[in-house]
């Protein structure tokens, strides 16, 4: 697959955030992430796409120093993120996964505060305002109504949402997310990647939903076989011809008639529109 040029506003260098150089990982011989590049401006939210086994999940792992990388660097505001302590590291960048240890003793506002913990002393107390912090990320995330709730009787969604409230209470610089829309229905989709955007902080997070992607995104980094196939504006990587490559699934994109940015219409049973049209689909056997 030919790489294609990265876009201006990924390719900055002044005020990034993030700046990944020439990442590779290899497990056991096989390469699972190869030459990956890109840097990450401030305040930006870039979304992670790709198809199953593309390499999404490691190369946050690697970004989130759960994985060391066989070579390349990351660099965090200009340091090498494997030269910072696990202090300044967790006031730096949060992270929220899907799969989380249980936290079967806790209530819904304890786990949100356990957040705060990289800004503390060990012998600390919570202070009045620690209270108010966690209370407003409840509000933020529309979960005030299950603050004392214990947090393994939440649902799915509800879980995910209070796993994004503990990271904005943790006041990160950088948020790391993994597939976060993955338990949400459309509706607390769209209302959580919108939320990420309000909240000044600069955003890396994979995703499957194309178009949700394409929507909520400021750029898109395309992988395929730990491979960077794209990256740029959602305009510049989401292309017809790209789409059928990567995923092998023929679609058709307009203008989304709100944003303007790619609307996808995939096609099923793997018909273009041409073979459609010229009866590739009986319309009385629908
Ligand atoms: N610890 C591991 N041991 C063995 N193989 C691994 C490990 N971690 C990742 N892989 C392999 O690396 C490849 C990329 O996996 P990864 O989870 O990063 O992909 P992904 O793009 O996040 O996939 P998905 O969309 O299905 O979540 C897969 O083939 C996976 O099996």
């Amino acid at each position: 697959m030919a790489s294609v040029k990265p876009s201006p506003a990924l390719n900055q260098q002044d005020n990034h955030v993030l700046l990944v150089n020439n990442l590779s990982w290899q497990l056991a011989g096989k390469a699972i992430l190869s030459a990956v590049d890109f840097s990450l401006a401030e305040g930006k939210m870039l979304g992670i796409i790709g198809p199953n086994g593309a390499g999404k999940s490691s190369l946050l792992r690697c970004l989130y120093r759960f994985i060391t990388p066989t070579s390349g660097t990351i660099e965090l505001f200009g340091e090498q993120i494997s030269t910072l302590s696990a202090k300044m590291f967790a006031r730096q960048v949060a992270v929220v996964l899907q799969d989380t240890p249980h936290h079967f003793e806790m209530t819904t506002s304890q786990l949100i505060a356990l957040g705060l913990t990289p800004h503390k002393g060990a012998f600390d107390f919570t202070s009045k305002r620690d209270r108010e912090e966690v209370t407003k990320a409840l509000l933020k995330v529309g979960l005030q109504d299950k603050a004392n709730q214990a947090y393994e009787s939440l649902s799915g969604g509800e879980k995910q949402r209070a796993l994004i409230a503990r990271a904005i209470v943790q006041r990160p610089k950088l948020l790391i997310l993994d597939e976060p829309t993955n338990h949400l229905d459309i509706r607390y989709q769209i209302q959580t990647l919108e939320l990420l955007r309000t909240l000044n902080i600069t955003v890396i997070t994979s995703i499957h939903d194309l178009n949700l992607a394409s929507a909520l995104c400021d750029e898109l980094l395309l992988l395929n076989d730990g491979h960077c196939v794209a990256k740029g504006t959602p305009k510049t990587v989401l292309t017809e011809q790209r789409i059928a490559e990567v995923f092998d699934v023929c679609c058709e994109i307009k203008p989304h008639p709100q944003h303007g940015n790619p609307l996808i219409s995939y096609f099923y049973g793997y018909q273009t529109p041409n073979a459609a049209d010229v009866g590739g689909v009986d319309e009385h056997s629908k």
